[in-house]
Order: C-alpha cells, then sequence, then structure tokens
C-alpha cells in the first residue's frame, strides 16, 4: 500500500479601504460568512505556525485534557452523539476549540484518528471526513441524503430561499434556471468588468504612490485584504445586478450595510446561542435592531434594482439570450438574464434572495484567494517575478481578454494553490437526512461507517488539500504541483488525477482530481461561481503583478488567522507595495 500518493495534475492541453479596517467598523467587519459554523471558534494562531498547521504532539495534548473535556465526552457517549457508529473519536477536544481555528484542531485529529473520525463535542457528534472517496460519496453519489443543516438556519434570515439555504423544491427550481446565467459569453463579458474594477483599483494605488511626497514616495503600506475586499464588492454588485457599489473609492449606506450583514453572518455563525430567534430579540437587542435596519438597507436597493429590470424586461428563450452581444450589452448582469428568460417568472421576493445570496457567497471568498495568492507569493519572491515574467510575455502593458486568460498558467496555477492551502470555506456542513453508510475511504474500515439521520457532517476540505496520502509536501505553496502528472496505482478506490476526465478545464477541479481537490464543493450543490471566482481572481492578480512588487510588512508569523467561515486575517494584510522595479516591456 502506498503511504504517500498523487499530488499532480498534467498541464493542460486543452487550456490554451475596506470597512473593517478604514471604515470604523470592528476588524470583523469584512469577514463574510459564505457558509458559517454554529460553534464558537474565532481564534489567533498558534505561535510559531503561521501559515503550516503542523500535527502537535499528541501525548501533550492529552495530558493538558481537562475536565470539561471529561465531562464533554461523557455527555457525548450518553446524549445523540454516542449512537454514531463504530468510527474513531476523537476526544478531549473542546479546549482546542477556543485556542486556535477549529480547522487546525480538526487536521490534528485526522493524522491521529484516521480520515472519518468522531468529534466528541458536548452533547453532540460530528463526524469529521478528510478522504476524497467519502466526500464524493456524500456530495456527489448520494448527494440528495444530505442537506446543509445548521447552515441553513444560520443562513436563511438572511438569503431567505436562495440557493445556498434553500429547500430541496426551491433549489431544484431555482439551480435549473441560474446555472445557465454563468455561460460562456457571460463570463467572457465579465472580464472586461473585472478589468476596469481591478484597474480602478490600481490607479488609486497609484494616486497614493505618487500622493504626498511624490518625489520621495517609493513605497506605500496598505491592508490588501481590506483593498481586495472592496474589489470584489465592486465586481459581484456589477456581474450580478449591474449595481456600482464603487467601494473601491467611496463609502455609501448600502456599502456600510453590506458589510453590516456579512458581520452579523460572521457574529451568528460562531456565537453558541441563537438569541435572535428569541421573540423580540430583533427590536430589542441593538446589534439585531442594526442587522434589520441593513438588511432593510440592501432589499430596498435591490428591489430597486429588480424594478427597473422587471420594466425593461425582453422576454427570451435561454438559448437566444445565451447568443446575445455580451461584450456590447449595456446590461450584461445576471439579473437581467433570469428577468429576461422565458418561462422563469418567479416573485420578486426569490429573485431578491438570490441576488443576495451572490451578493455574499461571491464576495469575501475571492476576496480571501487573492489575500491568500498575495501571502504566499510574498513570502516566495522567486515564484512572484516567475509569475511577473509570465505577465509581462502575455499582457505587457495590455489588458487581459479571454484568449489571454488561457495563456496565464502560472496565474491561475497560482489562484487554484491558494485555493488548496486555504479553501474558502475550509468545511463543509451537511445533515443526514436518512441513516447512511460511509465509505471507509482510504486506511479506513473495509465495512464503511453507519451513521444515523441526523448526523452532522464536516467535510474538513482544509484536511483534504493538505493530506499527506494525496499530496507530496502538502502544505508547501508548490502551484507547479498541478503541472506534473501522475497516476493512482495504490489507492483503492480512488481514480487519481486525471486531466483528461474534464477535458478543456482552464483550471483543476474536482474532477479531474477525482475529489482530492475541491475548492468548490462537488456534486448538484457544486458553487455556481467557481468560473466566475476563477476568472476574477486571475485577471486581479495579474494586473496587480503588471504594475507592482509586493511585500509583506511584517512577518509572515505576525499575519494571525481567524475564521467564521473564510480563513481570513485578523488584522489585515498589511503590505508594502512598490512600483515594478524590473518592468521590461
Ligand atoms: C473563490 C470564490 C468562491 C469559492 C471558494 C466558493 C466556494 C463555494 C463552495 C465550496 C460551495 C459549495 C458549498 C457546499 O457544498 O456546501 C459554493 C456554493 C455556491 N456558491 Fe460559491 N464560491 C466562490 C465564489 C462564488 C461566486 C462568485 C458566486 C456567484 C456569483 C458563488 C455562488 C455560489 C452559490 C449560489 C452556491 C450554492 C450552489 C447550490 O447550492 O446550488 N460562489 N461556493
Amino acid at each position: 500500500m502506498a503511504t504517500a500518493a498523487i499530488s499532480h495534475l498534467s498541464t493542460f492541453p486543452n487550456a490554451n479601504s475596506h470597512p473593517k479596517h478604514n471604515r470604523g467598523f470592528s476588524p470583523l467587519s469584512s469577514c463574510v460568512s459564505h457558509f458559517p459554523i454554529s460553534i464558537h471558534f474565532r481564534s489567533s494562531m498558534p505561535r510559531g505556525c503561521p501559515v503550516r498547521c503542523q500535527s502537535i504532539d499528541t501525548n501533550e495534548r492529552k495530558s493538558d485534557r481537562n475536565l470539561l473535556d471529561n465531562a464533554s465526552n461523557l455527555l457525548t457517549q450518553l446524549l445523540s452523539g454516542g449512537s454514531i457508529g463504530s468510527m474513531p473519536t476523537a476526544e478531549g477536544a473542546v479546549t482546542d476549540l477556543f485556542d486556535r481555528p477549529l480547522f487546525f484542531s480538526l487536521y490534528d485529529w485526522f493524522l491521529e484518528h484516521g480520515s472519518v473520525y468522531k468529534l466528541a463535542f458536548g452533547p453532540k457528534a460530528f463526524v469529521v471526513v478528510s478522504d476524497p472517496i467519502v466526500a464524493r460519496h456524500i456530495l456527489r453519489e448520494n448527494a440528495f441524503c444530505y442537506d446543509k443543516g445548521v447552515l441553513a438556519d444560520i443562513l436563511e434570515p438572511i438569503m431567505g430561499k436562495g440557493l445556498i439555504p434553500a429547500d430541496l423544491d426551491t433549489w431544484k427550481q431555482r439551480r435549473r434556471v441560474i446555472a445557465p446565467g454563468f455561460h460562456t459569453s457571460y463570463l467572457e463579458a465579465m472580464i472586461k468588468i473585472f478589468t476596469d474594477c481591478s484597474e480602478r483599483t490600481i490607479l488609486k494605488f497609484n494616486k497614493l504612490l505618487e500622493g504626498e511626497s511624490p518625489n520621495d514616495q517609493k513605497s506605500i503600506e496598505l491592508d490588501l485584504e481590506a483593498e481586495f475586499s472592496s474589489l470584489a464588492l465592486d465586481i459581484i454588485g456589477l456581474g450580478v445586478f449591474n449595481y456600482d457599489f464603487g467601494s473601491v473609492t467611496k463609502e455609501s449606506p448600502v456599502i456600510k450595510a453590506v458589510y453590516g450583514t456579512l458581520f452579523e453572518a460572521e457574529h451568528r455563525s460562531t456565537f453558541y446561542i441563537p438569541y435572535w430567534k428569541i421573540p423580540l430579540a430583533r427590536w430589542i437587542v441593538p446589534r439585531q435592531r442594526k442587522f434589520q435596519s441593513d438588511l432593510k438597507i440592501i432589499n430596498s436597493c435591490l428591489d430597486g434594482l429588480i424594478r427597473n429590470a422587471k420594466e425593461s424586461r425582453q422576454e427570451t428563450d435561454v438559448e437566444k439570450l445565451q447568443q446575445r452581444d455580451y461584450l456590447n450589452l449595456k446590461d450584461a448582469s445576471l439579473l437581467r438574464f433570469l428577468v429576461d428568460m422565458r418561462g422563469a417568472d418567479v416573485d420578486d421576493r426569490q429573485l431578491r434572495d438570490d441576488l443576495m445570496t451572490m451578493l455574499i457567497a461571491g464576495h469575501e471568498t475571492t476576496a480571501a484567494v487573492l489575500t491568500w495568492a498575495v501571502f504566499l507569493l510574498a513570502q516566495n519572491p522567486t515564484k512572484m517575478k516567475k509569475a511577473q515574467a509570465e505577465v509581462d510575455s502575455v499582457l505587457g502593458e495590455g489588458r487581459p481578454t479571454f484568449e489571454s486568460l488561457k495563456k496565464l498558467q502560472y496565474i491561475r496555477l497560482i489562484v487554484i494553490e491558494a485555493l488548496r492551502l486555504y479553501p474558502q470555506p475550509p468545511l463543509l456542513i451537511r445533515r443526514a437526512l436518512k441513516s447512511d453508510v460511509l465509505p471507509g475511504g482510504y486506511k479506513g474500515d473495509k465495512d464503511g461507517y453507519a451513521i444515523p439521520a441526523g448526523t452532522d457532517v464536516f467535510i474538513s476540505v482544509y484536511n483534504l488539500h493538505r493530506s499527506p496520502y494525496f499530496w507530496d509536501s502538502p502544505n508547501d505553496f508548490e502551484p507547479e504541483r498541478f503541472m506534473v502528472q501522475r497516476k493512482n496505482e495504490d489507492i483503492e478506490g480512488w481514480a487519481g488525477f486525471d486531466p483528461s476526465r474534464s477535458p478543456g478545464a482552464l483550471y483543476p477541479n474536482e474532477v479531474i482530481s477525482d475529489f482530492a481537490f475541491l475548492p468548490f464543493g462537488g456534486g448538484p450543490r457544486k458553487c455556481v461561481g467557481d468560473q466566475f471566482a476563477l476568472m476574477e481572481s486571475t485577471v486581479a492578480l495579474a494586473l496587480l503583478l503588471q504594475k507592482f512588487d509586493v511585500q509583506l510588512k511584517g512577518t509572515p508569523q505576525s499575519v494571525e488567522l481567524v475564521t467564521g467561515a473564510t480563513i481570513h486575517t485578523k488584522n489585515g494584510l498589511w503590505c508594502k507595495l512598490s512600483k515594478r522595479s524590473n518592468l521590461h516591456h
């Protein structure tokens, strides 16, 4: 049996001032919970473990166990958690949850207990999955045996019946209508929007550089996480409902309301008691009153946009809609598509839920990808230079197009590698609607593991992406790893990496890797915006590197991680930005 297997994908032959830090909000206000979790686990990273989470000595942890942990495990055995099958159990863990982000602890227990284990947590137990074969079973093969569990409860007040929390009937209906909206001509038109918005950000940086002391100023210090957040907000507004937040350059009540809502989503995902469900809480608790008022501001903005789109409706068949001349349309947005589609009439409330869901789902996730890509590149100057050389040779000083994106292979792989090391969200959440038998997975029980209806499952994408069984040097930043093809010969039930399973794919995905790489989930609930987000990140990163050299302001260790759902920094990604010294156009 091979111990370590395959980490590589082949080349793709066919692939030819953010509210949180500078607008007077709390540092958490930018931290969108795309898919939040109902356990409080916000914390800083362990000292000396900034980027790479290594396993902590098990004995040391066991001796640290305290009463709380033991009591919690006893409870788990006595109550519902004890009824979850025969799998290994991670015990004595509760204190770990408070010291650092949950996904770090889940990684250590994965190495200790294997790729399917039970996490005893007070009266509840969760099954933690870190194996591609088991993930494939839950997400694809038996997908409709699971729903989103606690996630849906938290998101419903914000997203209503949008795709992420929607019940199965609504989901089926809306997914069929929304997914075709992300067709190729739409994505090509979006590249122009990604470029326009990125250029606005770059102009701002240039102005800051030339600003106060035009002669001396060689570099500026900036929180790039905040800047990426503004950029991603502007892009999602234009792409989804043709609304320019203009947040790169200004503040507005709507922008503040968006961040307020995101802040509340994160708060809810990390707070034990859902006090907001108590009658009258929404009127009495000040932060709940603020949340209601933020929602009202966003909703009335979205309602206005829906009204306008409906007034100018031109009803057309889907095929005709996809053939429109997107590059020259004044409004190429998804809202236009959804409103104009023949036979897809929905009430305004549903449309608003759809838009809100995409606004939230597509904003901080993409900002996080850019943040970690820069964080990783800044620590690897040779790779940064290699990326810049690619941008110079493909783009020169020009703007990206769909064609040039195909040639920016290294930039695309940097984006992908950033998503491997920092998946957003690091955990996928499911609840079993019926009893099920999970496969044992690699090195697991051959008979699998029976779980009863109601079992909460975490698929740890973080563990999958850093699994020593499926990746070489799993904690290293190696975008090149995706360019080497190797076949799996040793792991039964896992098909290995094979790009021919997804011909023409610009980016490695879960099909090519047979669920070892899951940045956008998989199966029927897979992200609808994956190509949008990947192209957006590629364009923004390419344009940044075209113009600037980036260094971290402090040490990598000083960048502390926190997570509500996306992995983000505690105090911003402070960088030094200077104009490229090696421009050779
Ligand atoms: C890098 C950026 C992004 C990442 C990492 C990401 C990740 C994900 C993941 C992992 C899921 C599956 C969740 C699950 O199975 O529980 C998902 C679902 C979803 N994402 Fe994204 N996403 C990103 C960007 C976007 C964008 C730009 C949009 C829209 C414009 C979007 C819209 C959605 C929607 C609507 C769903 C729910 C799909 C369904 O249940 O049918 N996402 N995303």
